[in-house]
This record gives structure tokens, sequence and C-alpha cells, in this order.
């Protein structure tokens, strides 16, 4: 059976009462492109455990803030600190101890293109760990399982899935190494909306049963009501609100007021 297809659990909600443990924690963070500051003195904490969903207008820096804390964008100032190590000062031992930890999957899946689902999610085992082939297929036929994947698709190329079968790939490679966190950008874009409920029901499961916590760049306002504990919303170049959404129905900054309680919000309900 698919996880996809298991009930969703009641999601244990992260208290936000309570101080949780950071397990990323930013701090005045400035990134820019020559002349052009995309953020500015930015600072934001994810707590264990939980799925933070991170929403904002189009170029807003979504994407930059996840890679520059992946370290894949350079920063001008400010501090990251992942899994309670500082990343300008981690040598490169705890760097890839850090790299190690965390899973990530990119907008357009960005899967290998000549390599086959099963080599795909190898490719993070076959970076940090000495495994041996027979060891690395028994792993990726469960991580296919775990993502709700038929055995039949380990031999495949991405170009023979469908956009959502790709996903659920570049979600088990992100997977590969049994993370504590992992990086979404955008996970149901291109979905139809049944096939995003069925990722959303995914990565709800995964967070609870396996104790993931899961930073989510999305546009998806299903998404958002149905799985996130918490909302970060980038707008300004900063971090303009973060909290349940609960919170973000009451906010009143105008771009909130109209992402969350405009038309198509209300649509929604
Ligand atoms: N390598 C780069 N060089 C120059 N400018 C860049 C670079 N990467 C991103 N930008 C600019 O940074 C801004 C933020 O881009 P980003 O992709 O983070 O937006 P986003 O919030 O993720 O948008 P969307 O929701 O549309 O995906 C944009 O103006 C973009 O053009």
């Amino acid at each position: 059976m698919a996880v996809s297809d298991i009930d969703q659990p009641e999601r244990k909600l992260t208290p936000v009462t309570e101080h949780s443990e950071n397990i990323l924690s930013v701090r005045d963070i400035t990134v820019g492109f020559g002349s052009k500051i995309i953020l500015q003195d930015l600072d934001l904490d994810v707590h264990r455990g939980e799925v933070l969903g991170f929403v904002g207008g189009s170029g807003t820096g979504k994407s930059v803030l996840m890679r520059t804390i992946l370290g894949l964008t350079p920063r001008r100032a400010g501090r990251i600190s992942v899994f309670g190590h500082d990343l300008s000062s981690a040598s490169d031992k705890t760097r890839r101890m850090i790299e190690r930890r965390w899973g990530v999957l990119f907008q357009q899946g960005a899967l290998f293109s000549s390599l086959t689902v099963k080599q795909n999610i190898q490719v993070p085992m076959r970076e940090h760990l000495k495994l041996s082939q027979r060891l690395m297929d028994e792993l990726a036929t469960l991580k296919l399982e775990l993502v709700g994947l038929p055995q039949d698709a380990a031999d495949k190329l991405p170009s023979e899935l469908s956009g959502g079968m790709v996903k659920r790939a570049s979600l088990a490679r992100a997977l590969a190494l049994d993370p504590d966190l992992v990086f979404l950008d955008e996970p149901t874009s291109g979905l139809d909306p049944i096939g995003a409920a069925a990722f959303d029901s995914l990565i709800g499961n995964l967070s609870s049963t396996l104790d993931l916590t899961v930073y989510m760049v999305t546009h998806d306002l299903d998404s958002l009501h149905s799985i996130c504990d918490r909302i970060a919303v980038l707008g300004q170049k900063r971090v303009l609100a973060i909290g349940p959404m609960e919170d973000m129905m009451k906010n009143d900054d105008p771009w909130i007021k109209s992402y969350f309680r405009g038309a198509r919000a209300l649509r929604r309900t």
C-alpha cells in the first residue's frame, strides 16, 4: 500500500507557545546580486519536528533564501546555524555531516536525466556512505515504497515518469540518507489538485512518522492549510510574519490579508 493511501493520522501540531528546539536559525542575513539587495537583515527560526510553509510574492527571494541556507548562494552578511552548528565556522567534516542530515527537493525535481530512478536515489548514498551495491538496491527499494512509487519505477528514466512520479522520485532521493530536515521547493507545483493533495498527505505522513522537520516553499494554499504547523511570509526583504494559520488569518498586512483572505483564498472554503 502506498504511504499516500494511508489515512492521514491526526498531526500533532508543534506548540508555538513553548520554546521548541531550533533545528535551523538564520540571523541578520543579507543577500544581493550586484546592486540589487534581495534579502536584508533577515531572521528565521525553524523548530525541530515542524512543517514550516514559506510563502511570499513571486520574486521576493524564497528560493534565494533556501539556496543561501544550503550554501549554494553566497550571503553578504549574517549567520546560519543548522543542527546547532554555525555554518561559517564549521569544518569540512562538520559541513559534510550536516549535508548528510538534510535532504533537498528542488523545484523541477532536478533528477539526473541519464540515471534511472534507482540510480538517482543512490547518488547521495554513493556520495556519503560506503555501502555494497546490494544494500543500496535494498535501500532504494525501501525508499520507493516510502514515497508510494511502484517497484517497476526503479529502472525507469525520469523522462518515462509522470510529473507526480518525478516529484515522488525526487522526494525518495531527498530521503535517501534518512535526513532530519528536508527542504522542499514548491513540491506540488505542476500537479493536478488530486495529485497535489496526495503529495501533501505523503509529506504530512512522513513528517509525523519519521519525525522530519520540513521547510517547504509553496504557493499552494491547500498545503498551507492541511500540513503546515507554521507559515512564514517573505516580503520587504525579510520575514514579514511567522506563525500558525490562525495568526495569518488575523494579520492585517495588505499582502498577507489578500493572500490568505482574498477572493481566491475564500473560494477554497
Ligand atoms: N543568480 C542570480 N543572479 C541574479 N539575480 C538572481 C539570481 N537568483 C535569483 N535572482 C533574483 O532574485 C530575486 C528572487 O528570486 P527567487 O527565485 O528567490 O524568487 P522566489 O520568491 O522564489 O519567486 P517564485 O515564487 O516566482 O519562484 C529575483 O528578482 C531573481 O531575479
